[in-house]
């Protein structure tokens, strides 16, 4: 059992989660959690909002997010922290997830929790984006140069092939290192990034509106990432009121989007019932509204269904090197 065989656990480091899991098949384990969450008593989803401590001596935040899926018989729980004011070589997030036994609460694993957040979000994110797009995109902007930006670039093109990914940052410099990662291009203004964007993913730490509708192009697909704080802004009034609104969860998006409840828009539905087919997309002129946007708070199932999955993938490979 990798170096701490002598624990009743495991431990699985971030590199391990990267070997033992692919972007593609999160996307459909995703898929799969919206979908529960959506489905209510149905589908099993056991979940309540995540808890937020706060350390305001530290600007920080702790973020307490158990989860049970009685469909994929997945238990546990992801402890995070985020501290938007960044330290110079400090992660913004930090995480752990770990894996219990659902039949006994033993707890089975402590996954590294960076990673499966990078990925998850980026997943879900994908998934959104498949249900929203009315047609193939051509034009991808990534506002944002941090984790999730780098993670976005590589979920967003499972699906879709992009003629033009663009990264703006508020560091130039950020952005450029971001765009090489990713082979984008840079934008050094943000009107001119979003000018004509097919999807635009808003994945910043800022807390005042950045982006205004009045640079968004009719018919865009905006996934909005960041601002998960019932203070924290990301989005003008003007996106938020034009746009058919989608949510991972209604009720987190109730008490933690700030661009929500601060805009005071409307929810259409919870991306899980679009996925499943309860809620078709009207079209967009039926409905009055110029954007299709997704909402992403990010829940505990998808951490929990992540770490379930990398877990038993971690176990068959340690069964399958044993010597016989
Ligand atoms: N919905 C979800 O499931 C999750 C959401 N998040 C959120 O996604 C966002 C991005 O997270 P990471 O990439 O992990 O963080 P990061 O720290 O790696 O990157 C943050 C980026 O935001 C930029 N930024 C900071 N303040 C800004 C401002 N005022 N205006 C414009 N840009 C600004 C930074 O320069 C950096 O490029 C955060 O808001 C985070 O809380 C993170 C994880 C999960
Ligand atoms: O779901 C998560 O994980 C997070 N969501 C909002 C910001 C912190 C991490």
């Amino acid at each position: 059992m990798a170096s701490n065989c002598s624990l009743p656990f495991v431990y699985i480091s971030g590199e391990e989660v990267r070997r033992l899991v692919g972007m593609a098949e999160l996307i459909e384990e995703m898929a799969r959690g919206l979908r529960w969450v959506s489905e209510r008593d149905e589908g099993g989803v056991v979940q309540p909002v995540r808890t937020v401590v706060r350390v305001d001596k530290y600007c920080g935040n702790l973020g307490l997010m158990p989860a049970y899926s009685s469909k994929s018989d997945s238990l546990g729980a992801k402890l995070v922290t985020f501290y938007p004011h960044q330290i110079e070589g400090v992660p913004s997030h930090q995480a752990i997830v770990i894996v219990l036994d659902p039949r006994t609460g033993t707890l089975q694993a402590i996954v590294d929790g960076v990673e499966i957040t990078n990925m998850r979000t980026a997943a879900a994110s994908a998934c959104a984006a498949r249900a929203l797009l009315q047609q193939a995109p051509r034009v991808l902007c990534i506002v944002g140069s941090g984790v999730q930006a780098r993670s976005h670039a590589e979920a967003l093109r499972i699906h879709h092939s992009f003629s033009e990914v663009r990264i703006w940052g508020r560091s130039a410099a950020s952005a450029q290192r971001c765009a090489d990662e990713v082979r984008a291009k840079v934008s050094l203004s943000l009107p001119d990034a979003l000018r004509d964007a097919d999807v635009v993913v808003a994945v910043t730490l800022a807390t005042e509106p950045l982006i205004r509708g009045e640079w968004l192009k009719t018919g865009a697909v905006v996934i909005s990432v960041g601002a998960c704080h019932s203070d924290w802004r990301e989005l003008d009034d003007d996106v938020m009121l034009n746009s058919l609104v989608t949510v991972d969860s209604c009720d987190a998006a109730m008490k933690e989007s700030g661009d929500i409840i601060q805009s005071g828009a409307e929810i259409f539905a919870e991306i899980g019932e679009v996925i499943s087919g309860a809620k078709p997309l009207p079209s967009l002129s039926d409905c009055g509204k110029k954007f299709l946007m997704f909402k992403s708070l990010g829940m505990a199932i998808e951490d929990v269904l992540s770490g379930t999955l990398i877990y038993h993938r971690f176990m068959e490979r340690q069964t399958s090197r044993q010597p016989t």
